[in-house]
């Protein structure tokens, strides 16, 4: 392939496509493991995001997945252990921040609490905000009547056969806690009860066997009958939309497009990114390069400097200096993607620097490809503030671990810098999780007197990784991301 829909930069893309297919999250979900001796993982996550969805109102377009569930925690329709150890979860993993928040988290977390129990795979859209207070109380409840939840599932924006699927798509997964809802499961000896036979597998099991009438769901069959909403749903149709979804591969493929729409199921004055389905073709990382050529293949890297000179004196190109095989996720393995990761080590002149570069990949008897970024070139946007990645080092041997950050800035030592350092839960233990946001002066570093032009400022520290650096050169201010 020579070209690549994804433009490079992108930071909300390629730490989406990060995450996704390198991040850390499906640590918790690959193999659809328990939590504790009752539900799993997974369960708990798919049923976070669908109560944080259920806020969304059609009618005025406010709600949706945003996170707001962490305002909501107390309100009856909300119970259950499960909600905050999830926000917990993924607060625990520094993954949320300022380029994915909780909510685009949260709904990650659906595509990989899904596809780990061995469901579909939902293409995933970034982009949501994160409220800042509770939405209303509009979650289904277990004792409404069908015409109440009906109404309810319409205003989420699913009509009533969706309903249906929805909530068949949903009681695959976990099952009822006896302390959380001793209304339901009234035998206090029974800690959980599992909705079905399989609970930590993604399949259609739920559905066969409540047409077959072996059903074990509680919310079908339960001892309390108003609380018996499963059964009034699924044979709200006289089971014809139950009797579709008997079909494993047309559950499989319904429940994944409904619960896409379950998780892009936003406010409306947001905007989601175009659906990430696939790792990208070619994703450049910093300071790593990521793409995906034929074995064998070698990678030359070339650049132009900031005078326009296409090869000047310094150099122009430089071959990879080696690969790495990427250590992709469960959601790139099932779908049979592999990558290589080839990187570039090369010293640039700091005077004559660098103002763009691209790739060109050589599979021995083939044309060379030329990997462009869709013919622009990777742009160096500017190069007077930058991160100095050998100066700057993680600090191991305390608790928590810290970054001692060192930025370069291009002028004197009348220069200014500063770092916004966004900690997603600042001293919080337990939901809600706000994120608190420092501004932090960067002082001149004695121990590396300036290069040339260039200043390094540093000395600062943090625990998290997402910073944001701004720098202030001959009366000019430069911002890195
Ligand atoms: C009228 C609609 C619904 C009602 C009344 C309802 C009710 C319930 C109740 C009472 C529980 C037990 C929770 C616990 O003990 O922690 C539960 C669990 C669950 N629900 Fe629903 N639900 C509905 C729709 C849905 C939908 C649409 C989904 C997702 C698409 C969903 C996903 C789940 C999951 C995954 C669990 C298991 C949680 C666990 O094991 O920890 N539910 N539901």
């Amino acid at each position: 392939q020579s070209t690549s829909t994804f433009q490079w930069p992108n930071a909300q893309l390629s730490y989406a496509d990060l995450q996704l297919y390198e991040g850390d999250l499906s640590i918790f979900t690959d193999g659809c493991p328990m939590r504790g001796d009752s539900s799993t993982i997974p369960a708990q996550w798919l049923r976070l995001a669908y109560h944080d969805m259920s806020t969304h109102s059609v009618d005025d377009g406010t709600g949706g997945l945003d996170s707001s569930i962490q305002y909501e925690l107390d309100m009856p329709q909300n119970i259950g252990e499960g909600m905050a150890l999830s926000l917990n979860d993924f607060l625990s993993i520094g993954i949320v921040g300022p380029i994915l928040g909780l909510a685009d988290v949260m709904a990650m977390g659906v595509v990989f609490a899904v596809v780990g129990c061995g469901g579909p795979i939902i293409p995933y859209r970034a982009g949501r905000i994160d409220a800042s207070t509770a939405g209303p109380g509009s979650v289904p409840q277990p004792q409404e009547d069908l015409a109440t939840q009906t109404e309810k599932f319409k205003q989420m924006g699913f009509n009533a056969t969706e309903m249906i699927m929805l909530v068949a798509c949903g009681h695959t997964l976990g099952g009822v806690r006896q302390v959380d809802f001793p209304l339901i499961v009234t035998d206090v000896e029974d800690a959980f009860q599992n909705f079905d036979t399989t609970p930590q597998a993604y399949d259609n099991t739920i559905v066969s066997q409540f047409l077959q009438n072996t059903t074990q769901d509680v919310l079908s069959i339960g001892p309390n009958v108003t609380t018996r909403s499963d059964f009034r749903i699924f044979s709200s149709d006289g089971n014809v939309t139950m009797q579709s979804l008997l079909d494993p591969d047309t559950y499989i493929q319904t429940c994944g497009a409904l619960l896409e729409r379950m998780i892009d199921t936003v406010p409306s004055d947001m905007t989601l990114t175009e659906a990430i389905s696939e790792p990208f073709d070619y994703l450049i990382s910093d300071p790593s390069t990521v793409i995906n050529p034929t074995e064998g293949a070698t990678l030359t890297m070339f650049w132009v400097d900031r005078e326009g000179s296409f090869c000047p004196s310094t150099g122009c190109s430089v071959e990879s200096s080696g690969t790495e095989e990427v250590s992709f996720t469960t959601l790139a393995n099932i779908q049979g993607f592999t990558a290589e990761r080839y990187m570039f080590n090369t010293t640039i002149n700091t005077t004559t620097s660098i103002s763009k570069f691209w790739f060109e990949i050589n599979n021995s008897g083939s044309d060379p490809i030329t990997v462009d970024n869709g013919g622009g070139g990777f742009v160096i946007d500017q190069d007077s503030l930058f991160l100095d990645m050998r100066r700057s080092q993680t600090i191991i041997g305390s608790f928590p671990e810290f970054l001692r950050l060192v930025v370069a800035v291009r002028g004197d030592a009348t220069s200014t810098a500063s770092m916004t350092i966004f900690n997603p839960k600042g001293n919080a233990t337990a939901p809600p999780f706000i994120p608190v946001i420092t501004v932090i002066d960067l002082v001149l570093d004695e121990a590396n007197p300036p290069d040339g032009n260039v200043t390094t400022m540093g000395n600062a520290t943090t625990v998290t990784g997402f910073v944001d650096f701004s720098a202030t050169s001959g009366g000019t201010t430069y911002t890195l991301p």
